[in-house]
């Protein structure tokens, strides 16, 4: 992974070189605090070691009972679902990969009515093994299948922690199940079984995957400016605490636009603490430059753009034409207007001081995505550990958890009292 600062330097809000250099030594205690927790696979650290724990072979056994299935449909939410979702559509995996995250009535039954139950592998993943949501779905789901005649525990594969509601349900039905590693929390599994399953499924290369995460691991070390991992999360911490509050993700490819929904999960449930933290915002290049890049540009100045990209890509002619007015374009390539456009954007924003980060891989390849990947969440821990924050716990979405269960007759949660003290003005 390549991680380009020049553009985030001397913007608005200002950081200067200098400053980078004087934070230079709390990346230093910031890269030992993380050494230490991966030696000693602390909750949390453990993630960063996965290009070295995780089992392929496990993965790839567990998938073989799957011969060739038309469809894959993870039954997840949140982390047992983003990284799963960002493999398959950025690897272009050979095999139609559904997700199913939400407990929208309209479009669960829409979604099973619409897929070959008989030919789809089921993947419910839960770490907790307690999600409402990911089991009400999973109930759903399993339903759908015995009236459709098809065996669903013949279809199904868990991944789960030690215990929990869905760790009972693979033991009564005696499905194969694969666990979540420990010290992993969900927002940091892609690259575990929670998420390599189905991109075996997808035919993707999973050596060649943990083998891209491993070369970014190898280059993490004391100076950001050696490490492009610590380069990034040192610089979006240094550019928040200054007052670019938001940072809006922009890749530049179709098949990274999961990566941003997954990149919004890890930045906001990892570092949204104690009043810091940045706000994740997504767009896409090049379709965003035409709606958001406005805001992006001239708006309030509390903003950093992270423009994401490959260095290659397979390309598409633009075909000659005879007319004049187009005449820049034919004879083109769709890969050449796609990186004008990016270079375009980027030199738009830092002429109005707008501060930019260029985080690029060679290409979008299991090797490109397991950079990036594990790039993004070890500039994460290190964001995590320059603010002081708990970067692997997430208190207050667990909050809303226990009111909703609380209101679900799932016992007694003092939390569930507050959804009565709503407030209301209402206008009809
Ligand atoms: O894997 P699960 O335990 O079902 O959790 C799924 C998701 O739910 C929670 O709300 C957490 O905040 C997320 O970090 C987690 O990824």
């Amino acid at each position: 992974m390549y991680v380009d600062l020049g553009n985030a330097l001397d913007a608005e809000p200002r950081l200067t070189r200098e400053a980078l250099e004087r934070l230079d030594e709390r990346v230093a205690d910031a890269h030992d605090r993380i050494a230490r927790g991966r030696a000693d696979a602390e909750h949390g650290y453990a993630a960063l070691n996965l290009p070295d724990t995780a089992d392929p072979d496990a993965v790839r056994a567990a998938v073989s009972r799957f011969d060739d299935p038309a469809a894959v449909l993870t039954v997840g939410i949140g982390g047992s679902a983003l990284g799963a979702a960002t493999l398959t559509e950025a690897l272009d995996a050979d095999v139609d990969h559904y997700v199913l995250d939400n407990v929208d009535p309209d479009h669960v039954r829409a979604l099973l009515d619409s897929l070959p139950l008989a030919d789809t592998v089921v993947h419910v993943v839960s770490r907790s093994g307690t999600t409402a949501e990911t089991l009400a779905n999973f109930l759903v789901v399993r339903e759908a299948m015995d009236r459709a005649g098809v065996d669903w525990t013949e279809r199904t594969l868990v991944t789960t922690g030690t215990d929990g509601n869905l760790r009972t349900l693979a033991e009564r039905h005696d499905l194969p199940a694969l666990d979540v590693p420990a010290g992993v929390p969900g927002r940091f599994s892609a690259l575990s079984t929670v998420a390599l399953p189905v991109a075996a499924l997808g035919g993707a290369d999973l050596d060649e995957l943990l083998a891209g995460a491993r070369a970014e691991a190898d280059r993490l070390s004391g100076s950001l400016f050696d490490a492009p991992a610590y380069a990034y999360g040192a610089a979006c911490y240094a550019l928040e605490r200054r007052g670019a509050g938001v940072n809006a993700v922009v890749p530049y490819a179709e098949s990274l636009e999961c990566f941003a929904e997954w990149f919004a999960q890890l930045w906001a449930e990892s570092l949204g603490k104690d009043a810091v933290g940045q706000t994740p915002a997504r767009a896409l290049g090049a379709t965003d430059q035409h709606s958001q890049l406005q805001l992006y540009r001239a708006g309030p100045r509390d903003k950093l753009v992270t423009l994401v990209r490959p260095r290659e890509r397979p390309d598409v002619p633009i075909p000659e034409t005879d007319l004049d007015g187009l005449s820049y374009l034919g004879g083109g390539s769709l890969a050449t207007l796609l990186g004008a456009e990016f270079e375009a954007t980027e030199a738009s924003l830092a002429a109005a001081n707008c501060p930019n980060v260029r985080i690029e891989v060679d290409r979008i390849d299991e090797r490109g995505v397991g950079e990036l990947l594990y790039g993004m969440e070890a500039a994460c821990v290190c964001y995590g550990e320059l603010a002081g924050v708990e970067t692997f716990t997430q208190p207050a979405v667990e909050w809303g958890k226990r009111a909703a269960r609380g209101l679900l007759g799932d016992g007694d949660f003092p939390e569930a009292e507050a959804v009565g003290e709503k407030r209301r003005l209402l206008v009809e």
